[in-house]
């Protein structure tokens, strides 16, 4: 699902309007009647509706949006914030409203008597906002928020700037966005998800083929058939065609980041595993996971011996490996020499941000998996989830590889700078061995899918599905890792049928 701007948003409506042909009051009927499908879906009509409209576009999807919902016999009331003047379609919408008489327009509101069955409505800014929200405006939209009810957002909240940081301390708060045809790049900010809260897209019939011909750096990730296709091998497989990994992490006394990513790389299809250990782990690994092969290590306690590794598709380089002089040397005879898909994480991460002259041996095409910590280590620090976005594209380009920026919505960024953000995931996953789990699943698939921005976004959907799964299983205290692992078989289960 393609994100565009506001500027391509708009000028989505313009062909559209000009090329169905619709009218433009048409157009903002069929995107409010988007709107009041989907409250009556979800909210029957004992909640009381009110309506907060601005004067631009956007308030007059609301004062629509009341029209239809009264139609629907839900008690409704209008509260105009900014007057009775406004744009051609707010001010049709509003003598719509008038002659239908059911719905009291009123220019303020007593906030005392709302209770939990309220559902507020704001239709006040949309994406015209061109600036913070301030004044009178700013006090009403602060008593919303202090209000009790249920809080929605007509296409985007009221004081939330779609393209860039939301510079104003005044913003409304959303349980639900409906958000018209395409999401805004800000719903994908972890600092707005106070604002947005859960976000709907709602298909309001905007030209498709406008839409395709635009160019955008950014998209969610869906899973389509064409992808699912990825992951399937011949009848005859062969453990080659399956693919050969190898696993380079942990050392003495932290074997469960190797055993958790080693159990994500087996149950993801891997043909052929190998686990490089210390020798006094050897039994560990040969107890836990009976399937791998082990490449001894000749040092007791950490990992450093270079073992060629020329056979290999795929080699998972650095969670909870540490930072011994010997662990460094091998990644950099690692990065010099391996030609297969190189996955790095965690502490191989932080070994390159503290040795910089490392960074230009990336080879092209390398898959590192840092957390926002992780990555300010590599590319300073920043102050909002827009200023990481910039430096991952400018990280990508330069080094030509693909970055795995593990948050809320985890942002995958290729070479090109093109960015997919990623929705499968909760919070139930925000636990040590998380990402040990999802480098196992990169190297579990990357031999098949053969591309590694494709892998990353693939392994990333579905370690977030298999999360969602543990959620609705366990909950999301008692879910972890390993249920995870457990949960990837219905994962799988979905992407193969
Ligand atoms: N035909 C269309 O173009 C469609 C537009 N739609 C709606 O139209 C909205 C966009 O409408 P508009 O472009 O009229 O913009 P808005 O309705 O967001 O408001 C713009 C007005 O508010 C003023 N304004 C901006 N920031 C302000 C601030 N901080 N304080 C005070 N005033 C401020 C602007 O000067 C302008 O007059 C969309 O978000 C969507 O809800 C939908 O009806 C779908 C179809
Ligand atoms: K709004």
């Amino acid at each position: 699902m393609k994100i565009l701007n506001v500027q391509q948003i708009r000028e989505a409506d313009q062909f559209t309007i000009k090329n169905e042909p619709i009218a433009s009051i048409d157009l903002m009927e069929r995107a409010s009647g988007q709107v009041v499908n989907w409250v009556c879906k979800h909210f029957s009509n004992e909640h009381e509706i009110i309506v907060l409209a601005g004067s631009g576009n956007n308030g007059g999807d609301g004062l629509a949006i009341a029209r239809l919902l009264s139609n629907q016999n839900y008690s409704v009331k209008v509260v105009l914030i900014m007057g009775e003047s406004g744009s051609d379609d707010f001010e049709q919408n509003l003598d719509r409203l008038k002659s239908l008489k059911k719905v009291e327009i009123l220019n303020d509101f007593n906030f005392s008597n709302s209770n939990n069955d309220y559902i507020f409505i704001d239709a006040i800014f949309g994406s015209g906002l061109s600036r913070p929200i301030e004044g009178d405006i700013a006090k009403f939209v602060q008593k919303v928020n202090e209000a009790k009810g249920i809080k929605l957002a007509v296409d985007i909240p009221s004081g939330v700037f779609a393209d860039e940081p939301s510079p104003g301390e005044t913003i409304f708060k959303s349980d639900f966005t409906l958000s018209f045809q395409v999401p805004k790049l800000a719903f994908m900010m972890a600092e707005n998800q106070q604002y947005v809260g859960q976000f709907e897209i709602l298909n309001i019939g905007l030209s498709e083929e406008f839409i395709n011909n635009c160019i955008s750096d950014y998209s969610i990730y869906e899973l389509t058939k064409e992808l699912k296709l990825l992951l399937k091998v011949d009848s005859i497989a062969h453990k080659g065609i399956r693919g050969r990994a190898t696993i380079i992490a942990g050392g003495h006394a932290k074997m469960g980041a190797v055993i958790l990513a080693a159990k994500g790389t087996l149950h993801s299809g891997i043909g052929l595993l190998s686990v490089q250990v210390c020798p006094l782990c050897i039994d560990i690994i040969q107890n836990q996971i009976p399937e791998a092969l082990i490449l001894e290590d000749e040092n007791d306690y950490v990992l450093g011996s270079f073992l060629g590794y020329n056979k290999q598709d795929v080699l998972v380089f650095g969670p909870a490996i540490g930072f011994a002089n010997k662990t460094i040397k091998l990644l950099e005879e690692i990065l010099k020499t391996f030609k297969g898909q190189l996955i790095l994480d965690a502490d191989a991460i932080t070994i390159l941000a503290k040795n910089r002259e490392m960074l230009e041996l990336l080879p092209e095409g390398t898959i590192l998996t840092p957390h926002h910590g992780e990555f300010k280590r590599l590319v300073g620090n920043y102050s909002n989830n827009f200023e990481a976005l910039m430096q991952l594209k400018s990280f990508c380009k330069h080094h030509k590889v693909v970055v795995v920026l593990k948050g809320k919505f985890t942002a995958v960024c290729n070479e090109k700078g093109q960015v997919s953000f990623n929705t499968t995931g909760n919070q139930g996953m925000a636990k040590g061995g998380s990402g040990d789990l999802l480098c196992g699943i990169l190297a579990g698939i990357a031999p098949r899918v053969q591309n590694p921005f494709e892998t990353a976004k693939l392994a990333v959907y579905l370690h977030g599905f298999s999360g969602d799964i543990s959620l609705k299983e366990y909950g999301e205290n008692y879910m972890t890792p390993s249920t995870m692992i457990s949960n990837l078989k219905d994962t799988f289960k979905k992407v193969e049928n």
